[in-house]
């Protein structure tokens, strides 16, 4: 699969003068309440209206959806308010029905991305459909499984194809309920950037407090849309409670955030741009030698470590850098998440050179 121009061809003909928005409840509930969000959202910028009929759910016991009878309340929603409709979709059968409901976008879960298998039965499953077709990053972040999946839907003969961000399981707890990872995201954008990228803030944070914040950067790093569970009564939602946001939030959330553009013509701005970059480049290029000297002196430390048949990984000098790196870090603005990424990666490659030297 190669970019091209046409894969946004979907999206432009949208002519949107805003992000795409793909908003509505995590979980279809009841009639009333999937109609009644929809007539929330009908006047606001939302295009597409989700709902999940099919509810894959982390343990066995839980609301795992409504099923097949939620498609027919999207069709009366699009009767009655003009909204687009979207759900997810994890096998043939669920393909059929969507289908056969006439919905216009269907999503491939992060679940459902890992597996191959389940991919080409959605591949061959949804071959040739005129609908739009995301397919959601899978739950490990591997760029090329998630490539390799939406591959598996182009070679099917789909055409409106994009992508879905929803963040990273982590074993490790942080402030994310899946963690960005944007670089993920930016690679993404390197390899296909007329492949249409929306971010899923919901997923990604877990709390309806942090959706805001998360949708921006999205938009600062040039997603097309975002994708924001909504709900009425969030707190009595019947799935993913705490992520969810009122219309109104969703509303004011889509006022608030500001949409950059991707460069200005202005003379003296790219002039001043042309500047900085030129300081960014020898900067760059003395952290790069800076970097190789340090290496230079660890192939030293490796050579003495084999004389004395002394273990490479030293854990307390280890964590004596790390300590003083961090504060002194801090005291430069750069954070500790930041500092402690670069410096194992330090650590690892200065292991690696000293592997080589003691085991030569
Ligand atoms: O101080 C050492 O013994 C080193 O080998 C250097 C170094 C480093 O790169 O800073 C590398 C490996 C050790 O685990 C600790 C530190």
């Amino acid at each position: 699969m190669e970019n091209s121009k046409q894969m946004r061809t979907w999206l432009d003909d949208l002519n949107l003068d805003h992000p795409l928005v793909i908003a509505g409840p995590c979980s279809a509930e009841t009639e009333e309440q999937v109609l009644g969000i929809a007539h929330s959202l009908k006047d606001t910028d939302v295009n597409y209206y989700r709902a999940g009929i099919w509810k894959p759910r982390t343990r066995p016991g839980n609301f795992e959806g409504v099923g097949a009878l939620g498609l027919k309340w999207l069709q009366k929603v699009k009767a009655e308010t003009g909204l687009k409709t979207a759900t997810e979709v994890a096998n043939r059968a669920h393909v059929e029905l969507a289908l056969e409901h006439d919905i216009d976008l269907l999503w491939i879960g992060a679940r459902s991305t890992v597996s191959p298998f389940i991919m080409q039965e959605l591949a061959d499953a949804l071959q040739g459909t005129d609908k739009i077709v995301l397919v959601k990053n899978p739950v490990n972040p591997d760029l090329a499984l998630w490539l390799g999946g939406i591959e598996r839907l182009h070679t099917a003969g789909i055409k409106k194809l994009g992508a879905i961000h929803r963040g990273f399981s982590t074993y490790e707890k942080t402030k994310y309920r899946n963690i960005p990872e944007w670089q993920v995201a930016i690679e993404f954008q390197n390899k296909f950037p007329d492949l249409p990228l929306i971010n899923d803030p919901s997923h990604i944070t877990g709390k309806r407090d942090m959706i805001f914040d998360v949708s921006q950067t999205a938009l600062d790093l040039n997603f097309d849309g975002l994708m924001i569970e909504t709900h009425h009564d969030p707190d009595n939602a019947w799935s993913d409670a705490a992520q969810q946001v009122t219309p109104e939030k969703l509303v004011q959330i889509m006022r608030d955030l500001r949409i950059r553009k991707e460069s200005d013509p202005e003379a003296e701005y790219n002039s001043e741009l042309s500047n900085l970059r030129a300081q960014i480049d020898i900067i760059d290029n003395q952290l790069i030698e800076t970097l190789g000297k340090r290496m230079k002196i660890s192939d030293g430390i490796g050579a003495l470590k084999k004389q004395k048949n002394v273990a490479v990984l030293q854990s307390n000098r280890w964590n004596q850098i790390l300590g003083a790196m961090i504060l002194e870090g801090e005291s430069k603005g750069l954070s500790e998440e930041f500092v402690l990424r670069m410096f194992k990666a330090i650590h690892q490659e200065s292991i690696n050179h000293q592997e080589k030297i003691v085991n030569a």
